[in-house]
């Protein structure tokens, strides 16, 4: 998606923003007050396209395990961890990639950094973003640890789902028919950081919005992560301890019909130290169909999407940002 090109009329409805919302889930995860935290979950998504949460009930050492393993792994010599490539995994696009070999703002931006990507495991190759995970045998732990979180995070992200429903004004099950067995993303990231000056055209992420319905990340104490707010200036998404940043991608947007809106966001890290980050994607079941729902559809806010079926969008986008991509001859 380009630059989210939105009428007048939903411009104006935007309240702008100089930081990223902070919403307290507990109440949403405990039953104990659902429909406040619905509502602040619709400011933040209608407004900023992002939230960071708190009280989510997840341990710290989930996350500071699978930091440990990102750390590991990208320790290795590059030859090790080329063994590993993504182009092994065909369309599965799964594994290692380097640094420039992907570029998620392609026209624009290289991107300054390297990841380790997982999906749901399946034996073997089946469409896109279904088959074998690529796991390095030298690393003890490392599968497991990965994988566990990878879990932890897909049963977060329906609770999460029933959340962003209610805040719609949907039955809190909404979007559990939708899921029954989703794409999900997992990357391990780690950007090298930057000095001397800072050309927009080589920085950590390029800017992009996302392609699928959430995005949860954990990222480590360095910072780097930024969103662009109305005015077009990049706002930065500042690590706060024990919060998880969620942000929606493009189906969500195409879902309502522009009122929640995916938001363009990029890593620059001139901080002096490496950053790592782990974002992990659900978006819905390969074949689901989005389109703008009705109730956000009226004669005076015309549908502005056609409808898309998510497994071949999202492979649409990845063709986009992976070079060897472009390269396979596939008809998707
Ligand atoms: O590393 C980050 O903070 C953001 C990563 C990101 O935007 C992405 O992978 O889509
Ligand atoms: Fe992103």
């Amino acid at each position: 998606m380009t630059k989210p090109d939105l009428d007048d009329r939903l411009r104006a409805q935007r309240q702008s923003f100089d930081k990223i919302p902070i919403v307290d889930i507990g109440p949403l995860l405990d039953n104990s007050g659902v429909l406040g935290v619905a509502k602040e979950i619709r400011w933040a998504l209608a407004n900023v396209g992002f939230m960071y949460v708190k009280n989510h009930g997840l341990p710290a050492q989930l996350a500071d395990e699978t930091f440990a393993q990102a750390r590991a792994f990208f320790d290795q010599p590059l030859e090790e961890k080329m063994k590993l490539h993504m182009v092994n995994s065909g369309v599965a696009l799964r594994g290692y990639v380097e640094i420039f070999g992907e570029n998620t703002d392609p026209t624009n931006t290289k991107d300054l950094k390297e990841c380790f990507d997982i999906g749901p495991e399946r034996p073997t190759l089946e469409r896109p973003f279904f088959g074998p995970n690529q796991w390095p045998a030298a690393l003890p732990g490392f599968r497991e640890t990965v994988f566990a979180y990878h879990q932890a995070m897909k049963d977060f992200a329906t609770k999460l789902l029933r959340g962003v429903a209610l805040s719609l004004d949907l039955p809190r099950d909404f979007f559990d028919s939708r899921v029954t067995d989703p794409i999900t993303y997992q990357r391990l990231l780690r950007y090298p950081t930057q000095s001397g000056r800072v050309e927009e055209k080589v920085i950590g992420i390029g800017a992009h919005v996302d392609y699928g319905s959430l995005t949860i990340l954990t990222q480590d104490s360095v910072g780097g992560l930024q969103v662009m707010n109305r005015e077009g200036v990049w706002v930065e998404g500042v690590p706060i301890a024990g919060t998880f940043v969620i942000n929606i991608g493009e189906l969500l947007q195409i879902l309502t019909n522009d009122l929640y809106i995916a938001n363009f966001h990029r890593v620059v890290n001139t901080s002096g130290r490496e950053r790592y980050s782990i974002p992990f994607f659900i978006d819905a079941d390969y074949d689901a169909v989005v389109e703008p729902l009705e109730r956000y559809v009226s004669p005076s806010n015309p549908s502005r999407y056609l409808p898309v079926t998510c497994g071949k969008h999202k492979f649409k986008r990845f063709v986009k940002t992976f070079p060897h991509l472009e390269r396979l001859d596939l008809e998707q």
